[in-house]
Order: C-alpha cells, then sequence, then structure tokens
C-alpha cells in the first residue's frame, strides 16, 4: 500500500458518501459547542422541529463572554446574558452536556476538550470557532466551522466538506533557551506569511515539534489558523499517549490499550508525500514580539519594528504604513525600548498549566511594575485549581497579577476586560488585529515568558538574559 499522511488516513475513515463534483460527507467524532456561534444553529432545530442527533457526541462550555471575575453570575452585557442563558437553555432542551460556570469542568472550549480526554487522536473534531485547529496536536483532524454547519452537525452528525490540500511544516533541530512554542509558531507565520496555508491542512514534524509537550504542540497548532491553513495537527507518539491517560473520557484499562495500538497506527507513515513541504531551522528562533495589526508583522526581540523599504512587497509596504499608525509606532523603535501598559496571561493559545508555571518561574520574587496591570486568565478551571495547588496563584498575586476565573478574557473584547484606546498590551493570545482587545487597543504578541518579563519591566525584555529554564530546556 502507498504510504499515507495522517491526514488522508483520517479523512478516509471518515468519508461515509464520496460523490465526483460533490464535496465529501465526513463522520464527526467530536463536536464542541460555546454561547456565541451556537444559538442560530440550536433555533433553527427547533423551526425544523429536528432533534440532535448524537448528544452523547456533543460537549458544551460558555467561555466568551463569560465575566472572569466576582461579576461572573451577573452579566451586565445584554447579549452575552441571552448567549449564555440560552445556551443553558438548549443543552438541557437537547440533552447536551455543559459545563456552565458553576462546573469545575468550565473554561476556554480549545482548553477543556483535551484536559477531559474527549480530544482524541484520530478523531474529526469542529467547533463554531476558528480555533478548533489547537485540539489537532493530538492528532485529530479538527477545525472550525459557521453557525449554518453547526446546525448541519447538530442534526446530522456529518459535514459537508472539500478534501483540502496536505502540507509539511518540518521543523528542523531542537530549540534553545528561552524559545517556545509561541516564537516558533509566530517564526513560521512572520517567515510564510498569514495565507501561506490556504487550502491545507498543516501536519508539523520535526525534533522540535517531538521534543515540546502536549501544552506546546497545543500552541503550535491552535495558531494554524493564523497563517491560513483549515487546519494543523501533529501524529501521535508516546507524549499525547500519557498526557491522555487517566482523563475523564479517555478510553479506560484494556480499552485503552487498544486504543494506543490503533493511535500509533495513525501516524504518517515513511515516504508519505503532502502537496507542499516547508522547513524552518529552529536554532533560527528567538524570542518573538509582534509590532504590527497581524500575527505574521512580527520580529526578534532583539530586532527593531522594521523600516518600509524591508518590505519587498507594495502590498506589505502599505500594510506596515497603516500597522505603524495604528499602533503608534515609528520604524527603527528598538523592541526592547516600547512600553506596555498591560499584561494578558491567557486564551486558548497560553492559559494552560505548563503555560503558567513558564511564566510563574520568571515572575517569582519579583513585582509587577507600577505602570503596568496584569492579568492571569487561567484556560479553564482546572487549570485554576491546579495552580492554586502548586502555588503558582500566590507567586502571581505576591507579584501583584490578578488572578482570574476561566475564560477568553482580554482575548478580544465580548466580556469586560478590555484594553483601553491608545494602550498597549502584551498578549499571550493569538490575535492582534486592529480593536481586537478594545476600541483603539494595541496588542503585541508573545509567548508566556515574553508577557511575564514584560509585566516585570514595563517594556519588552529577552527572556534569555534572565537566565532561567523556560520550558524544560536549561539556559
Ligand atoms: C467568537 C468566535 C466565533 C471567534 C472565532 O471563531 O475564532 C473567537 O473565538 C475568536 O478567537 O475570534
Ligand atoms: S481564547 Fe481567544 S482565540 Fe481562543 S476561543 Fe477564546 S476568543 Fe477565540
Amino acid at each position: 500500500m502507498a504510504p499515507k499522511t495522517i491526514i488522508e488516513k483520517i479523512w478516509e475513515q471518515h468519508v461515509i458518501n464520496q460523490e465526483e463534483g460533490k464535496p465529501d460527507l465526513l463522520y464527526i467524532d467530536l463536536h464542541l459547542v460555546h454561547e456565541v456561534t451556537s444559538p442560530q444553529a440550536f433555533e433553527g432545530l427547533r423551526l425544523k422541529n429536528r432533534k440532535v442527533r448524537r448528544p452523547d457526541l456533543t460537549f458544551a462550555t460558555m467561555d466568551h463572554n463569560v465575566p472572569t471575575t466576582s461579576e461572573r453570575f451577573q452579566t451586565k452585557d445584554e447579549i452575552a446574558a441571552k448567549q449564555m442563558s440560552a445556551l443553558e437553555k438548549n443543552c438541557q432542551e437537547f440533552s447536551i452536556k455543559l459545563a456552565d460556570l458553576h462546573s469545575p469542568e468550565q473554561g476556554i472550549v480549545h482548553v477543556i476538550g483535551p484536559e477531559l480526554g474527549l480530544t482524541q487522536p484520530g478523531k474529526t473534531i469542529v467547533c463554531g470557532d476558528s480555533h478548533t485547529s489547537t485540539h489537532g496536536a493530538f492528532g485529530a483532524l479538527a477545525f472550525g466551522i459557521g453557525t449554518s454547519e453547526v446546525e448541519h452537525v447538530l442534526a446530522t452528525q456529518t459535514l459537508w466538506q472539500h478534501k483540502p490540500m496536505t502540507m509539511q511544516v518540518n521543523v528542523v533541530g531542537p530549540l534553545s533557551n528561552g524559545v517556545s512554542a509561541k516564537d516558533v509558531i509566530l517564526t513560521i507565520i512572520k517567515k510564510h506569511g498569514i495565507d501561506f496555508g490556504t487550502g491545507h491542512i498543516i501536519e508539523y514534524t520535526g525534533e522540535a515539534i517531538r521534543g515540546m509537550s502536549m501544552e506546546e504542540r497545543m500552541t503550535i497548532c491552535n495558531m494554524s489558523i493564523e497563517g491560513g491553513a483549515k487546519a494543523g495537527l501533529i501524529s501521535p507518539d508516546e507524549v499525547t499517549f500519557s498526557y491522555l491517560k487517566g482523563r475523564k473520557y479517555s478510553p479506560t484499562g484494556e480499552d485503552f490499550e487498544l486504543a494506543v495500538g490503533r493511535w500509533k497506527e495513525l501516524a504518517t507513515d515513511e515516504g508519505a508525500v503532502f502537496d507542499k513541504v516547508v522547513e524552518i531551522r529552529a536554532e533560527e528562533i528567538l524570542p518573538t514580539v509582534t509590532w504590527g495589526t497581524n500575527p505574521s508583522m512580527s520580529v526578534t526581540i532583539e530586532d527593531t519594528v522594521p523600516f518600509p523599504e524591508d518590505f519587498s512587497r507594495d502590498v506589505d509596504r502599505k500594510a506596515a504604513q497603516r500597522a505603524y499608525e495604528y499602533m503608534g509606532l515609528a520604524p527603527g523603535t528598538p523592541i526592547n525600548e516600547i512600553q506596555i501598559q498591560h499584561v494578558f496571561i491567557g486564551s486558548c493559545t497560553n492559559s494552560r498549566i505548563s503555560d503558567l508555571r513558564e511564566a510563574a518561574d520568571i515572575i517569582r520574587g519579583q513585582k509587577v511594575a507600577p505602570t503596568v496591570r496584569a492579568l492571569v486568565v487561567p484556560g479553564s478551571q482546572q487549570v485554576k485549581q491546579q495552580a492554586e495547588a502548586e502555588g503558582l496563584a500566590d507567586i502571581f498575586k505576591e507579584a501583584g497579577f490578578e488572578w482570574r476565573d476561566a475564560g477568553c478574557s482580554m482575548c478580544l473584547s465580548m466580556n469586560p476586560d478590555v484594553v483601553p484606546a491608545g494602550e498597549r498590551c502584551a498578549s499571550t493570545s493569538n490575535r492582534n488585529f486592529e480593536g481586537r482587545q478594545g476600541k483603539g487597543a494595541r496588542t503585541h504578541l508573545v509567548s508566556p515568558a515574553m508577557a511575564a518579563a514584560a509585566a516585570i519591566y514595563g517594556r519588552f525584555v529577552d527572556v534569555r538574559t534572565l537566565h532561567i529554564t523556560v520550558s524544560g530546556r536549561e539556559a
């Protein structure tokens, strides 16, 4: 048999109808639901008098709108309150499990799926949310869908899809200390652009990826969509299996061993051919900071804000001009001289336990600069609890960080956590678009370690000069 990629294997296992000139009909193994993109889908079902086909393969949580303070149970925002109560009512009526605000399992949809063991290798996973690509870290085929597709999946547990092309992104060699998964994906997007992945599903390979924890792999896959890809995934290995062992919805006992046997077979075969291959050398990747208004507009901590002449294409020069203005930055400004007023450690990109450990390692015994307001928002209530048990919460609080409940928070301005116009935020999230963290807010995307260091110094600093171990790699 011809060697195959993991992408082709999962696709083939899930096609239930294939006709010339039509998209394939795929079976969906897991449908994750949140409050923002589901109300109309449920309304559609009701109007057509349909049921949810597989409530047992559907799981809901509240994340985007929820306040992450004690205001949690009395949202003042009318739309938010409506969307949350609609989700509660819909889940009740259609018998869907919901991690509501009282649940210890509540959190950002892309954090709780993996942590509960719902996310597993070989599954097709969809959610009305673009960062569903996160789940690909487990060797699942996971992608975001629109609200009409949410309705289709609720009603039929299937989805019409054109088969995307495949791409290998190979990260060659090991990473240096102080360089994290966030720097890797930001550098990939910088090098290849915000649309290099269009029409493709990416498989990330190479020594740097294999050396990463599941949390770091999730950070990489999470931002596949920021490079334009439909999805991103990583062939499963022992790191994947040991992460999943003992999770609430993981198979148990002998079933787990059988599952591992099946999961092992999913990995891309030696000699399998991708439609496109790109390569990047890990040693070239340094701590990275975005200076502009899309995730490709980044430079290393050693650089300056680029000059218009640095761009060869006219469209990039124009985009840069506009970004300088929005960001209030002059070309040539050294990155380590940019002062920030806010720090946000959170979001489905970087709010898992290892992210908080990484940030806490830098914060320990230090104080947040008096000019900075800093937030840590754990991705889930489980992460919050674990961080409290490990003493990380105390480290953050003693340093002057606000310690919050789980939610999307400052990642996007759909809840009370916003950055005021004209102010700057060092953020561990994934999007730096105009207005993303609030009207006129200026976002700089960074790793958790870089965000933590910025909180202490009030500006960007090179974490490699702080002589600490980041992500388990020695200084
Ligand atoms: C609100 C939701 C539809 C949106 C998405 O799909 O990504 C959000 O999660 C985001 O990150 O912008
Ligand atoms: S944390 Fe941010 S990127 Fe992730 S789902 Fe929430 S809003 Fe979207």
